[in-house]
């Protein structure tokens, strides 16, 4: 097998077996604690242009299916695991970890101490990386790495291009997609919802003028304030429809009513986030992943309050509207991977919808 190299920005430089190709890519290097789910986290559009560590050591053991994928293809920069298994052994496996990846072009790498790597990303933050083979100059790279700017309009490059529906018997919902996983399509489905969704781009005038019964603001990739056009979209539906923000969705609602968003040291990945739900006093296991926090300071000038916090670092996991119907979570309740303790907010949502319907409120 070849060798293959991660370099980092800070010099250090992992020396591994090739997997995936040797395409040389760049990428911001984050770790997802996982210990099943790779499927999903390799399509989920969240991750794009980022090189994702996964710190479970067997990886690729019940292969690769379409069904798991959360989109329709691989949206991430690279891939490091510590070993990555040639055999899957599972009824539904199409293909192995491996040439799933090279068929993308997906540099990534095994072998290496993902222990250490881990660390280091939580003791320096995320860093900026490449995989690439080994006839590349390494202190090059490095010199690279350190000038490049993270990329900053990933939505744009993952969102659909053009509106679509999924036809059904219930209330009218509009999801806007950030890069959308399909997990919420799916939930949605689920509650038999009439669905149109709608690019990143998308005014929300027109939006109203689909006549939503409620409007999900999907996940997605980069940070929050990259995109201040659906930002003012968010702010010019607040109070004329019920809006339910996830993960991007939840930073972009904030952002809207006038609070702020930062960048985390390493992020929140994984799928067993303790999260407390400060109404309820109940705890659940979330599915994670993010790279930005909403400012808890920043909510005192706004009309939010903080409904879950999250249990290891005490981040703001979710909020809601004080006047209006809007409520948001930055964990994902539509799962895939990790556990389904928070899909009731779904239900939630539909039951905002028909609140809003009984109290007959006009909207605009
Ligand atoms: N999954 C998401 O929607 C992530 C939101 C945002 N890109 C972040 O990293 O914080």
């Amino acid at each position: 097998m070849s060798k293959q190299q991660l370099i980092l920005e800070n010099g250090t430089v992992f020396v591994g077996e090739q997997l995936g190709s040797s395409n040389g890519m760049k990428g911001e290097v984050v770790f997802n604690t996982g210990m099943t789910g790779y499927q999903e986290i390799m399509t989920d559009p969240s991750y794009f242009g980022q090189i994702v560590v996964l710190t479970y050591p067997l990886i690729g053991n019940y292969g690769i299916n379409r069904s798991d994928f959360e989109s329709k293809a691989p949206f991430i920069s690279g891939l490091v695991v510590r070993e990555a298994q040639d055999v899957p052994s599972h009824w539904r496996s199409e293909q192995s970890l491996d040439a799933f990846l090279k068929s993308y072009d997906i540099p990534a790498i095994q072998g290496i101490d993902t222990r250490k790597l881990t660390k280091m990303i939580r003791e320096y933050g995320t860093l900026r990386g490449k995989i690439c083979s080994m006839d590349v100059d390494a202190s090059e790279v490095v010199k690279e790495l350190n000038k490049w700017e993270l990329p900053t309009h990933q939505v744009s490059q993952v969102t659909t291009k053009m509106s679509y529906t999924s036809p059904g018997q219930g209330r009218r919902i509009v999801l806007v997609d950030f890069g959308m996983k399909k997990g919420i399509l799916r939930e949605c489905v689920r509650r038999g919802f009439d669905i149109t969704v709608v690019p990143a781009t998308t005014g929300a005038e027109e939006i109203l003028n689909l006549q939503p019964d409620g409007v999900i603001l999907s996940n997605g990739p980069g940070d929050p304030k990259s995109v201040p056009d659906a930002i003012q979209m968010v702010r010019e539906l607040l109070g004329k429809t019920p809006i339910f923000g996830i993960c991007l969705g939840h930073q972009l609602l904030a952002l809207a009513c006038g609070a702020n968003t930062e960048k985390m040291r390493f992020g929140h990945r994984g799928s067993n986030h303790p999260v407390k739900d400060l109404e309820t006093g109940q705890f659940m296991l979330t599915s994670q992943n993010h790279g930005y926090t909403v400012d808890e300071k920043s909510l005192e000038l706004t009309q939010l309050s903080v409904t879950h916090l999250a249990i290891n670092d005490q981040t703001i996991e979710g909020l809601k509207h004080r006047d209006y119907p809007a409520f948001s979570v930055q964990f994902h309740p539509e799962a895939s991977p990790g556990p389904e303790d928070s899909n009731p907010l779904f239900d939630k949502f539909q039951q905002m919808i028909e609140q809003t319907k009984k109290a007959g409120v006009q909207f605009a």
